[in-house]
Parts: C-alpha cells; sequence; structure tokens
C-alpha cells in the first residue's frame, strides 16, 4: 500500500508539471499547495521526481513507473520501496558503482540505450567524451565554494566542527554535498562565494592588471565580476545586464563581499547603446553570455526532459549578436572573455568561428572545461583579443 502512495505522489507531480519553471521552484510552490504531504511524503517524491528526469528519454516506451524504478536504481546508493517492488532482484546490488549498475540495466533491458539519457548528442562539443558526460547524469554534482586567497584552511575548519565533510580543491575552492545549508554555518560571507568549480575555472583566462577598465555585460547577480575582483581587485569595473532584478541581488552579494567601488547600467545589448556608452573603452570584456545552459543540467535533470533542440540555434543567434554589439567598445590589443555553460558546439566553437571570421578579433585560446568527471559543471572559454 505505502508503495502505491509513494507512486502516486510522484504521478500527481509529473502530471502537474510541464517543464516550464526550474523544478526545485515548482516543487517549493506544490508542496505549499499541498500541506497534506508529510515531510517523508515530500523528501520521497522529491527524490522520486528527479531521479526519474535522470534517465532523460531512455528506455523511453517503457512503464513509467518501470522507468522510474530504474532511475531511481541508478541515481541512489540506498533503496526504495520502488525499486523493492519493481525491480526486487537488482535491489541487493544497490550499493555498486553506476557503471556496474548501468551494466547490470543494459543486459536486462536490451533496448537501454545511454545515449538517450542526453537526446541532443549530435549537437555536443566535439572533445566531450561521450560515454562519461551521459554517464554523470546519474550522479548528483557537488556544491562548491570559492574562497578567498589565504582563507581555505580557516573556511575548512569551521565546516569540519559542524561535521561537515568538505574537500579542499588546490588553493582556493571547497567541495561539499549538494544541499549542505552554507548560510547557515558560515556566516563571514566575505570569505567566500558559492561558485561552481568549472565557472572559477574560467578565471584562468582573465589575466588583469591593475587599474585595467573592465566590463562585466553579462553580469547577473556579478559570479564573475567577483572572480576577477579577486585576481586584481585595483580593476575599475563596469557591470550590467539587461535584468534589473539580477543587478539588485549584485550589489547585496557586492557589498557582503566588500567589493564597493563599481558602475552599474542597466542594458540591453542586442540595442544600440551608444547613449550609454560612447565615452567608453575597455581593457577587458566578460561576456558570460545566456545560453542554453545544457552544461548544468547535472543540476537541473527536468531539461534533458524538456529541452527543445530548436532553441540552440536561438541561442547562438543571440551570442553572436551580443558579441557583436559589445566588441565595439574593446581596446585594440585587449581580450574578449566569451563564456558559456553550454556543452553545445553551436555555442561554443561554432560562434567563436563566426566572431573570428565577421569580427576585429583573434583566438588566443579556448578551452571546454570538462565539469562532468568531478561532479561539477561543463563551461566553455575563449580568450580572443580585438585586432586593428
Ligand atoms: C549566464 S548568465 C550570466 C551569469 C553571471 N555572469 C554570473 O557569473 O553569475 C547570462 C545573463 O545574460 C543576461 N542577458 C540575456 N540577454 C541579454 C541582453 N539582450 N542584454 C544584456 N544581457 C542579457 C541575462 O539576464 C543573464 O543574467
Amino acid at each position: 500500500m505505502r508503495v502505491e502512495h509513494q507512486i502516486r505522489a510522484f504521478e500527481q507531480i509529473f502530471k502537474s508539471y510541464d517543464g516550464a519553471l526550474p523544478l526545485h521552484r515548482f516543487l517549493f510552490v506544490y508542496f505549499k499547495q499541498n500541506k497534506q504531504m508529510g515531510s517523508s511524503d515530500r523528501r520521497w517524491a522529491s527524490r522520486y521526481i528527479y531521479s526519474f528526469f535522470r534517465l532523460g528519454k531512455a528506455l523511453i516506451k517503457e512503464d513509467k513507473v518501470l522507468r522510474l524504478a530504474i532511475a531511481d536504481f541508478l541515481c541512489n546508493h540506498t533503496t526504495s520501496l520502488v525499486i523493492e517492488a519493481h525491480l526486487p532482484e537488482l535491489n541487493q546490488h544497490i550499493a555498486l558503482p553506476v557503471s556496474e549498475k548501468l551494466a547490470l540495466i543494459q543486459s536486462r533491458y536490451p533496448a537501454f540505450d545511454l545515449s538517450d539519457v542526453f537526446s541532443f548528442h549530435e549537437s555536443l562539443s566535439e572533445s566531450i567524451d561521450k560515454q562519461e558526460f551521459f554517464q554523470s547524469f546519474f550522479t548528483q554534482p557537488d556544491l562548491f565554494i570559492r574562497v578567498n586567497t589565504g582563507q581555505q584552511e580557516k573556511v575548512a575548519e569551521i565546516l569540519d566542527k559542524e561535521g561537515v565533510v568538505a574537500e579542499k580543491i588546490g588553493d582556493n575552492t571547497i567541495a561539499v554535498a549538494n544541499g549542505t545549508k552554507l548560510d547557515q554555518i558560515l556566516a563571514e560571507q566575505r570569505n567566500y562565494q558559492v561558485q561552481d568549480l568549472s565557472s572559477q575555472q574560467t578565471g584562468r583566462f582573465f589575466q588583469p592588471q591593475p587599474w585595467d577598465k573592465w566590463w562585466d555585460c553579462c553580469a547577473a547577480s556579478g559570479g564573475k565580476s567577483l572572480l576577477l575582483h579577486d585576481l586584481e581587485p585595483k580593476v575599475e569595473l563596469l557591470v550590467s545586464d539587461v535584468r534589473e532584478n539580477s543587478l539588485n541581488n549584485l550589489d547585496e552579494r557586492f557589498r557582503e563581499a566588500g567589493l564597493k567601488k563599481y558602475q552599474k547600467k542597466v542594458l540591453d545589448l542586442l540595442q544600440n547603446n551608444e547613449q550609454d556608452l560612447h565615452h567608453y573603452e575597455f581593457d577587458g570584456i566578460i561576456l558570460d553570455a545566456p545560453c542554453s545552459g545544457s552544461g548544468t543540467w547535472g543540476r537541473t535533470p527536468e531539461m534533458l526532459y524538456y529541452f527543445e533542440s530548436h532553441k540552440i540555434s536561438y541561442f547562438s543567434k543571440l551570442q553572436q549578436n551580443i558579441a557583436t554589439n559589445v566588441v565595439k567598445y574593446l581596446k585594440e590589443g585587449k581580450p574578449l572573455i566569451y563564456i558559456t555553460c553550454s556543452v553545445f558546439k553551436e555555442e561554443n566553437e561554432e560562434v567563436i568561428a563566426y566572431l573570428v571570421e565577421h569580427l576585429p578579433l583573434k583566438l588566443e585560446q579556448m578551452e571546454l572545461i570538462k565539469g562532468y568527471n568531478h561532479k561539477a559543471d561543463t563551461m566553455f572559454v575563449a580568450r580572443l583579443v580585438k585586432t586593428n
């Protein structure tokens, strides 16, 4: 009876959700409206719906509940009523590594094709190891903290005292399990930022100099600007975004981080901004472009199910147009840092090919930062320099 209750709750959620909102926001509202669900019901319903979407479109023709049991088996190291009821013979293998569990599923269900987990695989950037990438969707990514230089030991000690398992990476990064309530544990926001590991690594491409003028032109709440500031606090900074709300969050984050001196503008980079920008010339521009976000779908697996492939071209055009509009404000010999959190070549290498062909830009370096092996996001970054 209890398993039927859990399955009914899962099916209700699946039926009410259409992919329009991020799943975590939808669940927040859904649970508020369904107060009869106790905390255990909510926990199981969340686990099931997230596991279910991690299967993408694999075995799409099979019964939904069987797919749920397979997904839940692949994603978790502890069993569930659904696995016990619908895959009883695999229950004893729940603690095996994902690769071994996949082999078990493949041998039982020959129609299981791992590439159906990510059904847009034809569009992937070439350097991605497809097997590893597809497999990564069955593991929840970690939460990463970028710690200011010299503060890593101190922050790690506080986490340790609170019983949080924390892994130090390099000198400035700490990984903890997703869902860790950092704001309740670490009071001193000045010393750290929540920022994905791969996003932190884009900083290697910035190379700012003291007193440089930089423009973070799609700044949102300022993640890349804060990274730039940590690399070189003497940079003069302009931040802009089309969404005023995001920039308000940025003010709050900058204040907490102690970043006081910066200029801020609400700008739509698809428009002519000459009135606002005619007297500006930058020593560096960070274009952290709007994109499909496909390198972050390990955190939002509902996208494996709901994303529509025609959107890739839409984002690619948007990226080309925004880049074209910002490059005129770059000084000769200075860098445009182009960043996406996409795994699609049309948003990455192909945008760079377009920019190099149509704009006075020369490619210095580009890299797909592969987070899928490190429980992190996958990002693309390129450093292009303006020519005459
Ligand atoms: C990938 S996010 C930026 C993330 C941010 N740099 C960070 O590190 O947290 C892309 C941003 O581009 C902004 N954007 C989208 N279209 C735009 C446009 N036409 N003009 C200016 N900004 C735009 C979005 O509002 C969004 O905040």
